[in-house]
Order: structure tokens, then sequence, then C-alpha cells
């Protein structure tokens, strides 16, 4: 079996360290593993199932002989760095928002379009995590029923923000617990232990914010929907991992809550939970807290939208998934394993 030489870029991080598991969980063939980081982590040493590594500052000549490079770190890095990559021959698989809608740049869940794939020219671009998880349970109710809009509110978990955003929501919590005076927020704009912040992104369209709108412009995208709506508000969650959404859609073709249920329940990539008189919590609706740490986006509380004037062509239910395993590493992982295959 063919080995790959495999580069993470953006290593040190929340997204970049989840990879090295999802790596190795999905028994990727990793050949040789390079780890590349900001100058700052340049040196530290790496303990992997592939050995130790030691991480490199990431530089163009650090791509060559490298075959996958998994980018997990900000826009302008890979601006920068990944043209360099695929000038190299490697093929790029990037979580940044910088390619994702590019022409010629593939956007994929495999879930969705993996035939997508085929059509790169040396990057393929990883979805917004709050898009993924919207559309791996929006996806199976599509090929059912063809959504015409979504209606859309987002809670999302501070790791969002990566481990800034992560280590900030600890030490606040941390400080109330022990009645010390709340640190100044930095990740965020404002307190968010025991807070919601109802803005993720900058300003892009008409008020809604540059998170928001990537739901209705990658969603387009990778369901191939030009004309799909989607109205969406992303909140911040004093929650440390995995975002959840309610998500109401309408629908071309009439879609009962029985049929809906069934196509999420043999969905790949779903969990339906929705029991409300199941015993215990856990079996009753998806909370993050149960999602956390594992790649599937969990479903419940499907129910048909009574405020639809036609009475069956609107679904409205609750989704909770990891967003820095599904939402990130993970789905750039399968990408990058659907590539060797
Ligand atoms: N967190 C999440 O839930 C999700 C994140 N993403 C996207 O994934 C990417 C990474 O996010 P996340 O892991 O959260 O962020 P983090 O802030 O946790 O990590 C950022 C990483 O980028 C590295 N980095 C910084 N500057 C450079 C540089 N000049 N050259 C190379 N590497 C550099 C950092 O290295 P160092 O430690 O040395 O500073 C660190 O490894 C972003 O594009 C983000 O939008 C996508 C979906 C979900
Ligand atoms: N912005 C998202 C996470 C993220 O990094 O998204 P994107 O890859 O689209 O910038 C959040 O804060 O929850």
């Amino acid at each position: 079996m063919k080995q790959y030489t495999v580069a993470i870029v953006g290593a040190t991080g929340a997204v970049g360290t989840q990879m090295l598991q999802c790596l190795e969980e999905q028994e990727f063939p990793v050949g040789e593993l390079k780890l590349l980081a900001s100058p700052r982590s340049a040196g530290k040493k790496v303990e992997t199932p592939w050995g130790e590594v030691v991480i490199e500052a990431a530089a163009p000549e650090c791509f060559d002989g490298v075959d996958i490079v998994l980018g997990a770190a900000e826009d302008d890095v890979a601006k920068a760095l990944y043209p360099e990559a695929v000038h190299r021959g490697a093929v790029v698989v990037d979580n940044s928002h910088a390619f994702r809608l590019d022409e010629g740049v593939p956007l994929v869940v495999p879930e969705i379009n993996a035939g997508d794939i085929a059509s790169h020219h040396g990057i393929i671009a990883n979805p917004n995590c709050a898009t993924i998880i919207g559309l791996v349970p929006t996806w199976p109710l599509h090929q059912l029923a063809g959504v015409k809009r979504m209606i859309v509110s987002t809670y999302q978990a501070a790791s969002g923000a990566g481990m800034p955003g992560m280590l900030e929501l600890e030490a606040q919590i941390g400080a109330m617990g022990r009645g010390e005076e709340m640190p100044t927020p930095r990740a965020f704009a404002a307190q968010l232990a025991s807070n919601l912040i109802p803005q993720i992104g900058g300003e892009k369209f008409e008020g809604f914010t540059s998170e928001e709108m990537k739901l209705q412009n990658e969603g387009r995208k990778i369901m191939h929907l030009p004309e799909l709506r989607v109205n969406c508000t992303c909140v911040r969650v004093p929650v440390l991992r995995s975002h959840s959404e309610s998500i109401t859609l309408e629908f071309e073709r009439d879609i009962t809550p029985e049929q809906a249920r069934e196509a999420l329940a043999a969905a790949p990539g779903v969990k339906l939970v929705d029991d409300l008189e199941a015993e215990s919590a856990h079996d009753r609706w998806p909370m993050p807290l149960d999602t956390s740490d594992q790649d599937l986006i969990y479903v419940g509380r499907v129910r048909r939208d009574i405020s639809n004037p036609e009475a069956l062509r609107g679904i409205t239910f609750w989704c909770c998934g990891d967003q820095i395993r599904k939402g990130a590493a993970t789905n750039a992982v399968q990408i990058a394993k659907l590539l060797t295959e």
C-alpha cells in the first residue's frame, strides 16, 4: 500500500492537534509526517503515532516532497503558503476560508459532494464548521423533498475561535468558580462565561455577519443549489466544544416528520436522537456534551413547521456536532483519504 508524506500546517492549534488523532483513527497511510506552525512553535517536539516529530516554522521549502497538506491555519497563512505547496506537487486540503468560494476549488463534505473532489487543481477546501454541521442532516431531507429555504440559529462553542477561545472560556469559568476577578476578554468581544454573544465574524451583507453568510454561500456551492435562500443568526455560547443549530427547512415537495426521521436515521454521518419520552435526557435530544469528541452529527426535535402555510412543506429540527472534528479535522482527513483511493 502506498504511504504518503503528510504535512499539517497549524499543527499546534485546535484543528491541527485534532488532525493528528483523526489521521490515526481513519488509518490514513502516513509514511512521513511534517508538523508546521508559526516560528513561535519551531523546535518543539510532539509525540505522534509515527514517532517524535519536531515542529518546523512553515515556509515554502517545507513542502518539498510532501504529497498531502492538511491546512489548519488562518487565511493569511493559507494564501501565502498553499499555492507554493501546490507548485511543489502537493495537494492541499484547507480549513481556512481563503479559497472556499474560488472557481476550480472544490468545497467538499464527503457525505454530500465527494464527486466534486475530482475537479481540483491542487487545493480542496473544507467548508465552515457550522455549515458542515447544518448541511449533513439537511442533505438527506433535500434528496427527499428538495430544499428551497433554510432558517437557522446557531449556538457556537468557544473552541470555534481556536485554542485562544477555549482557554479564555476555561479561565473565565475558573475565575467565576473561585470568586476571582474576571480576566479581560481577548478572544471574544465580551465575557462569554454566563453570557451569549450574538455576533460571529464581521458585518458582511445587510446586517448579517460573515459567519452567517457562509451558510448560504458555501451551502449553495456544496449542494449545487445556486438559488438556495438562507437566513442565519450565529451566536457564541459558553460551551467548550460542539456547535448546535436550530434549523427550519422549506421544501418543494411534501414531507412528513416521520419521513424526515426515517431519512435521517439512514443518513451517513447522522445519528437520530429524538424521543421526548425517553428516560435518560441523553436519549431525548442531542446536547453538545454528548456530541463532543466524536464524528457524528446528532439530530433530534424533528417536527413539522407549524408556521408554514403549506402544511407539509416545512420541517424543523435541532442538531449538534463536534466542530473541531466533523466541522474541521475529521472532514479534512475524510477528503484526504478519498484522494488516496
Ligand atoms: N476551531 C474550529 O472549530 C474551526 C476552525 N477552522 C479553521 O481552521 C483553521 C485553524 O483554526 P484553529 O485550529 O481553531 O486555530 P488555532 O488558533 O487554535 O491555531 C492556529 C494555528 O495556526 C498556526 N499559525 C499561526 N501563524 C502561523 C504561521 N505564520 N505559519 C504557520 N502556522 C501558523 C498556529 O501556530 P502557533 O501555535 O505556532 O501560533 C496554530 O497552530 C482556521 O482557518 C479556522 O478558521 C475551521 C473550522 C472549525
Ligand atoms: N468561525 C467559526 C470557526 C471557524 O473557524 O470558521 P471558518 O473556518 O469559516 O473561519 C467559529 O468561530 O465557530
